[in-house]
């Protein structure tokens, strides 16, 4: 193999991105996925284990894991962590009830991690098609006041959105940012 061969191989590789998405159970993390891949969003089932689906955008791979996030399936997710660049958090907006829950799960698992260090955190507020357009900004108020994230992360690392994995509002801002980060 010549070298040029092997840098043009070497800039394809550097385009590929490795998306870890976990979070609380029913929180939409398959249905986000299969969204985004133009798939039909209303045949899901609990995730038992793991998929992983390549999604191409703007010349880049984006290597989705899709990790199921009912309890006991939780203690497994440090076995994705190695190789990670970005950990998407999905959040129910519908069940702000959980978000105590959602919240603690996140800080133990994924911020106190020192495997994730250097890792960039997504945080997804989903289901906002069945919120009333006027508590979209109350709903993201409560999630970064009981997140807190200023406190354990540097604001470029991450970022909170309002989506929806049955209408995809919200997330072409997710992907671009995703792919402009410096990975
Ligand atoms: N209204 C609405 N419902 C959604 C949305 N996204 C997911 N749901 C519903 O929420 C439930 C859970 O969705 P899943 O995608 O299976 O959730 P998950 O996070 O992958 O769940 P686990 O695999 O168990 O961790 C399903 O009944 C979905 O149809 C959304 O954007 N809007
Ligand atoms: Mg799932």
């Amino acid at each position: 193999m010549g070298l040029l061969t092997i840098i043009k191989k070497q800039k394809i590789k550097d385009k590929e991105i490795r998306v870890l998405t976990l979070g609380l159970d029913n929180a939409g993390k398959t249905t986000i996925i299969k969204q985004i891949l133009g798939e039909d969003t209303k045949k899901v089932s609990p995730t038992m284990g793991f998929q992983i689906n390549t999604i191409q955008y703007k010349e880049y791979n984006l290597n989705m894991w899709d990790i199921g996030g009912q309890t006991t399936i939780r203690n497994f997710w440090s076995n994705y962590f190695d190789r990670s660049n970005i950990i998407i958090w999905v959040i129910d907006s519908l069940s702000l009830e959980r978000l105590d829950e959602s919240y603690q799960e996140l800080r133990e698992k994924i911020i106190l991690q020192d495997q994730l260090v250097g890792t960039y955190l997504v945080v997804l507020i989903n289901k906002v098609d069945m919120l009333d357009p006027q508590q979209h900004q109350s709903v993201k108020d409560q999630v970064i006041k009981v997140l807190n994230l200023d406190r354990e992360l540097n604001q470029d690392r991450y970022i909170i959105q309002l989506v929806s994995g049955y209408t995809g509002e919200g997330l072409s801002p997710v992907l671009d940012w995703m792919i402009e980060r410096d990975i």
